[in-house]
């Protein structure tokens, strides 16, 4: 088998952003309203503080303005709340993104359950999960949404393919499990109490495999099985995915490369949401 067609997630990115930029200039230019994409961020984890900046720095670009909140690591989930709570109220915020993961002295639910659902342009609410899961308009989670994008722009088609999900949190795993159910996908989850010979056989059987776990190179190339479309949604210290890219470029169809492929859908996702919040609040 010759080497996998790799994902370009920062190209289809680009385009998408470039897109969102010209749609946040003519709602400034129409109504004088700037898209305004609030931050949120509980403690100083420097990966969470270098991808809010990642994320202000990519809004900057498109024309979208930040507010950035940075709240102390022994903020409180009540403290917390009522920042979202104040945050959602306000009418020159059109979208909120809490960064997660938050300390473990947080209730991290009822801290996302504080973003009103109009403004949750992360997609990590229940409103926006259940209407996702249903197949309703909403705001996507994010990663999923942009990793959903990019299986559409390589014509992958995940109607009646075998699909494995590898990871189950309410933000990556989950969501998109219930979007390539959506699209007819017949889906299966692994997580952290699924036996590693499980789901080495899972895996092998799986036309596509989306790893969302974020332990570097858990999946193996020898379990990809030859031709399946591999995503590879982790993204761990040192720029290296849940993926063993290597082997699995050898066996797989299609790839994403770590770095330059799901993260940069990520941001886009969330940014084209922001402007899309922005236009639904703004009665022009
Ligand atoms: N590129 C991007 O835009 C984004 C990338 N990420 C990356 O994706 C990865 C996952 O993120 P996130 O979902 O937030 O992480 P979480 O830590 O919230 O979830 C990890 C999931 O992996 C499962 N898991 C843990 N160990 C194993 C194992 N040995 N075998 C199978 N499953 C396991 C856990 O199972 P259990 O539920 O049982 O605990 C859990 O469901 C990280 O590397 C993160 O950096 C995240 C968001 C966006
Ligand atoms: N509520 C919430 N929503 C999130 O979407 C969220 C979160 N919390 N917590 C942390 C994770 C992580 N995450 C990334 C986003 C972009 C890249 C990204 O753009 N990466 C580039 C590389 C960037 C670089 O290293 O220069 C790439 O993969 O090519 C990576 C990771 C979003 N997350």
């Amino acid at each position: 088998m010759s080497q996998a067609t790799l994902m370009d997630g920062t190209g289809l990115a680009r385009r998408i952003v470039d897109e969102t930029a010209k749609r946040a200039a003519d709602l400034t230019g129409r109504t004088g309203v700037t898209p305004c994409l609030a931050t949120v961020l509980v403690g100083e984890d420097p990966a969470s503080v270098t991808y809010v900046r990642m994320k202000q720095n990519r809004s900057r670009k498109a024309g979208i303005a930040s507010r950035h909140v940075p709240l102390p690591a022994t903020t409180t989930t009540a403290e917390l709340i009522t920042t979202l709570t104040e945050l959602s109220a306000d009418p020159a915020v059109h979208g909120i993104l809490l960064q997660h993961p938050m300390g473990h002295h947080i209730d991290e639910r009822a801290a996302f359950e504080a973003i009103a659902p109009e403004k949750d342009v992360d997609g990590v609410t229940l409103a926006s999960f259940s209407a996702m899961s249903f197949g309703l308009p909403g705001f996507s989670s994010c990663t999923p949404g942009g990793i959903i994008r990019l299986l559409d722009e390589y014509d992958v088609d995940p109607a009646g393919k075998r699909a494995v999900v590898v990871g189950r949190s309410a933000i990556l795993g989950k969501p998109v499990g219930l979007l390539l159910l959506g699209r007819d996908a017949t889906v299966t989850y692994c997580h952290s109490r699924t036996p590693a010979a499980d789901l080495s056989s899972v895996v092998r059987e799986a036309d596509i495999v989306v790893a969302a776990v974020g332990r570097p190179r858990l999946i193996r190339g020898e379990d990809i099985k030859p031709g399946a479309v591999v995503v590879d949604a982790g993204y761990n210290a040192g720029n290296v995915g849940d993926v063993d890219f290597d082997s699995a470029r050898e066996r797989a169809s299609l790839i994403t490369p770590v770095p330059g492929g799901v993260g940069p859908m990520t941001i886009a996702t969330l940014l084209s949401q922001t402007v899309e919040a922005a236009v639904r609040q703004t009665v022009a």
